[in-house]
């Protein structure tokens, strides 16, 4: 189970949105995370076989996803950001009819849709009718309908956008769930949504890979760089003009900062360990300082 790009490039007009990218992937889930106009959409449809490369190849298992694309589409299961359910239906029928849509054998298809019912935990709701859903319940209607067909390739699209916190959390453990043998490929411009179950980070940034790696290393490279200090609300209006504040409360004894730095950004300042969101913004920082 291997996907292979190389050299894939998106242009639309002038601008291009992806740039010479190259990248393998095996069984594990890629966080694919950049700030909005990044490229993560564009590459996503070049990989779910809806948008054509303007340069560049995609492969799985060794073979272009062009040139067998039916065979490819059959492994391949894919969530947009925009995923639109018919209000008509309940939750079991639209999946039912998608099922049938995608030519599943009508033998199977009843039970196909109770097991991915079940394994989004929808058996609750699935009776109920789509509009009296939450987004994050249409959200796991969305996943479900992408796991139809049991697919080797997973690839969601920002699925956390516009949902609560409480749902957010029950939907990244959902995923998490999902990692096991197969591919997945989840965008998000959230960090701490692919915090726990992502095995690699893909940092983009204007169409191009700014940082690979996995969240341990992105981490380290961050170690040395967070640092937090307790100071007033005049200095902690200072600081926050001067560098990369990533966190800041209130407390009885001024303003504890937690600050991005290379350098120690005050006197009292001491070293903390940091999160995988400062070690992001510690490596976009980072780029932003070369340019
Ligand atoms: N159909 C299009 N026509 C023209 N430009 C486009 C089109 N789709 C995307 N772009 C541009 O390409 C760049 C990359 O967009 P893309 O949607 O791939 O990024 P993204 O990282 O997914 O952002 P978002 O999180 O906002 O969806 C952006 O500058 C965007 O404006």
């Amino acid at each position: 189970m291997e996907l292979t790009i190389e050299r894939l490039s998106k242009r639309y007009k002038q601008q291009w949105a992806l740039h010479q990218l190259s990248l393998r992937l095996s069984p594990g889930m890629l966080g694919l995370v950049g700030p909005n106009g990044a490229g993560k959409t564009s590459l996503m449809r070049m990989i779910a076989t809806l948008l054509e490369p303007t340069e560049g190849t995609i492969r799985w298992n060794g073979q272009d996803i062009r040139t067998h694309g039916q065979a490819f589409r059959q492994v391949l299961g894919y969530l947009p950001q925009d995923f639109g359910v018919y209000p008509e239906f309940t939750g079991r029928q639209f999946l039912r009819y998608l099922a049938a849509m995608k030519g599943h054998p009508s033998k199977l298809l009843k039970q196909r849709v109770d097991e991915v019912v079940e394994m989004v935990n929808l058996e609750q709701e699935a009776d109920h009718k789509l509009p009296t859903y939450s987004g994050g319940m249409k959200q796991r209607i969305g996943i479900a309908q992408a796991l139809l067909n049991d697919p080797e390739l997973l690839i969601v699209d920002e699925p956390t956008a516009g949902l609560d916190p409480a749902e957010r959390v029950r939907f990244r453990t959902l995923l998490a769930s999902l990692t096991h043998n197969r591919i997945i490929i989840l965008s998000t411009h959230i960090i701490s949504d692919v915090e726990a179950a992502a095995s690699r980070l893909l940092l983009l940034q204007e169409g191009r890979i700014l940082t690979d790696a996995t969240p341990s290393a992105l981490l380290a490279r961050a170690a040395g760089s967070v640092w937090s200090v307790t100071v007033d609300q005049a200095a902690a209006l200072q600081l926050q003009t001067t560098y990369q504040v990533s966190a800041m409360v209130n407390q009885m004894s001024g303003v504890t900062l937690r600050i991005v730095s290379a350098i120690r950004p005050h006197g009292a300042a001491i070293l903390v360990d940091p999160t995988l969101e400062e070690a992001y913004l510690m490596a976009t920082g980072r780029q932003a300082a070369q340019v």
